[in-house]
């Protein structure tokens, strides 16, 4: 059996950050397990892609969330990254760090080091602002950042008028002083091509002799002698293997997968595990618990302009945007579907935003069975005003169903569960109303198009959005970090409490949300990570 000085579980965001910074001095052997398999695809790479990759089971896990009762009983798909980058090379690339009150919260929650001030200089430093650098913001790091100010549809102008109109300040930077207003998203690409981590951290991390990468490798179980981790089975083209570690396992998983192999592995609720005939190696309430979401939805309305619908929708506006994509690697299909942003407060009380927006110069609301119609919008000139929650209240989990690793969790989101969630959201599709209402959007405005004009009381606008509502794609907090290991899955250095040689690094480990997408915080941890398993090496 094949030993490694740490072994990475997942090649995504967090991952391949570690795999990069653990490998970097020459000192130590690396070995990264990634159950899915390359990224070198044209649908990966090509921004708008995303919207072939959404469903399809090459890359991506194609997850599904148990019927939900604050969802109208919808079962949600939850698309996962299965190939190396993770989730990274599958998303829709909005570049967002978060607020700095959420970092804060998390140091004042017990964890040393994780506050904004502290964190800030690793955020500069692993980015490449095509913006430019300044207090805020880094140029010269690994993941370039592009500024797509100049390039996004120029309807999107008009919601930043109507967002002003409707009371929020321009925000020429949602990353820089403060984070609240509307403003255009800076997004994860470089020269028309997606960023992944895989992009930045890992490709130039595996030319290193030091990291061996598995890809089709899929981590099945963690090897114990007593309480101390020392290897991982994994299973690969039908076979099971095993390596050890000679001085750390890190689980980079992700928020489903980290708990979930914690869980397979005996670490987790005792009464879970002893049902399903896993022996108990450490018991702990939280693994899976504490599950955090964001949840959102779309209003689309029908244009008096054209949209990018005219554009993506006919044979030859296709046949156009893809020359100019393949001959410039600009357009459209260089971008994000998300070009306009947004944060908002709907409470004025709130001490930082709530609520995210997204504008869409597009439409989709004719379902294309397996595939995110993004490439084939709507017929008419449609645009959407979506809207997400940043700090739910409501609160899920991810538990195992058996002891097979192949089989997949049970995820309960438990959506809109809290009255706060409802009521926050109620007050907020009223304001992306208001948003459409403004001069700027109501002159090109033909009609609201869903939910549609008849949907006005606040029992209606609620029936509406737990029907029409779904994930965001940013579940974080089930293996959340804290001091206390009755009340958390890992300590303040990303230790998994009650065991050695253990660590998990990724999404999951957020104590709490944060406002705004999670791809940036995920990234940095996995940098924090690895400064704090370097620190223990010394
Ligand atoms: C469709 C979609 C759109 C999104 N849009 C945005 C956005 O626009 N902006 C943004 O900031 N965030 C976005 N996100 C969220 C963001 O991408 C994630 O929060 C982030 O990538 C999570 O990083 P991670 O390292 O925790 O996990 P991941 O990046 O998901 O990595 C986990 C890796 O582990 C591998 N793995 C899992 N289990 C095993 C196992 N047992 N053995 C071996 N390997 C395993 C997986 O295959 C995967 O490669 C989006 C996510 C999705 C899915």
């Amino acid at each position: 059996m094949q030993t490694y000085d740490f072994i990475i579980v997942g090649s995504g965001s967090a991952g391949s950050v570690l795999a990069d910074k653990l490998s970097a001095s020459g000192r130590f052997s690396v070995l990264v397990l990634e159950a899915g398999g390359t990224d070198r695809r044209f649908y990966v790479q090509m921004p708008l892609g995303y919207g072939k990759t959404f469903f399809d089971p090459a890359v991506n896990w194609n997850y599904k969330a148990e019927p939900d009762p604050g969802l109208a009983g919808n079962a949600d798909h939850w698309p996962r990254g299965k190939l190396l980058g993770g989730s990274s090379s599958i998303n829709a690339m909005v570049w967002i760090r978060g607020a700095r009150e959420d970092f804060d919260d998390w140091r004042a929650a017990g964890n040393p080091g994780w506050g904004y001030d502290e964190l800030l200089p690793i955020f500069k430093a692993l980015e490449d602002n095509e913006a430019g650098a300044d207090k805020w913001r880094g140029t010269g790091g690994p993941l370039h950042i592009s500024d797509t100010a100049n390039a996004v549809h120029p309807l999107t102008k008009r919601y930043l008028t109507a967002g002003q109109q409707a009371g929020l300040p321009l925000n020429p930077d949602f990353n820089g002083a403060a984070q609240e207003g509307v403003g255009v998203y800076q997004i994860s690409t470089k020269n028309g091509r997606r960023m992944s981590a895989a992009r930045a951290f890992l490709r130039p991390a595996m030319k290193r002799g030091n990291v061996r990468v598995e890809t089709d490798a899929l981590a099945s179980r963690i090897l114990f002698g007593g309480k101390r981790a020392v290897g991982i089975e994994y299973l690969q083209n039908g076979q099971t293997k095993t390596a050890c570690a000679g001085r750390e396992i890190i689980l980079s998983a992700g928020s489903i997968n980290s708990p979930q192999l914690l869980q397979l592995s005996g670490i987790g609720p005792s009464a879970l595990l002893s049902g399903l005939g896993i022996p108990v190696v450490h018991a702990n309430e939280n693994v899976g618990a504490h599950l955090q979401d964001h949840v959102g939805i779309n209003y689309t309305f029908k244009g008096k302009v054209p949209t990018l619908n005219q554009i993506l929708r006919p044979w030859w506006g296709k046949l156009l945007v893809g020359m100019q994509y393949i001959l410039t690697r600009s357009g459209p299909l260089s971008l994000s579907m998300n070009h306009g942003g947004g944060f908002l407060r709907t409470d004025p009380a709130f001490s930082r935003p709530n609520m995210q927006l997204y504008f869409q110069a597009f439409s989709t609301v004719i379902p294309k069975s397996g595939e995110r119609p993004i490439l084939t919008p709507d017929p008419w000139p449609g645009f959407s005003i979506g809207l997400s929650n940043c700090r739910p209240s409501s609160r899920g989990e991810i538990m195992i169903r058996s002891s097979n690793p192949l089989e997949y969790p049970k995820i309960t989101a438990n959506a809109y569960s809290t009255n706060a969630d409802v009521e926050e959201m109620l007050a907020a599709v009223k304001f992306v109303r208001k948003i459409a209402s403004m001069p700027a959007m109501a002159e090109i405005t033909q009609e609201e198009v869903l939910p549609g004009p008849s949907i006005q009381s606040d029992a209606d606008l609620i029936t509406d959005f737990r029907k029409r509502s779904g994930t965001v794609y940013h579940p974080v907090s089930t293996c959340r970090m804290g001091p206390d290991p009755s009340r958390a899955v890992v300590d303040p250095r990303l230790k998994v409490h009650g065991i050695e040689g253990l660590r998990v690094i990724d999404a999951s480990i957020f104590p709490d949300n944060i406002t705004g997408n999670t791809n940036a915080a995920a990234i940095m941890t996995g940098w924090k990570g690895a400064e704090l398993v370097l620190e223990d090496q010394k």
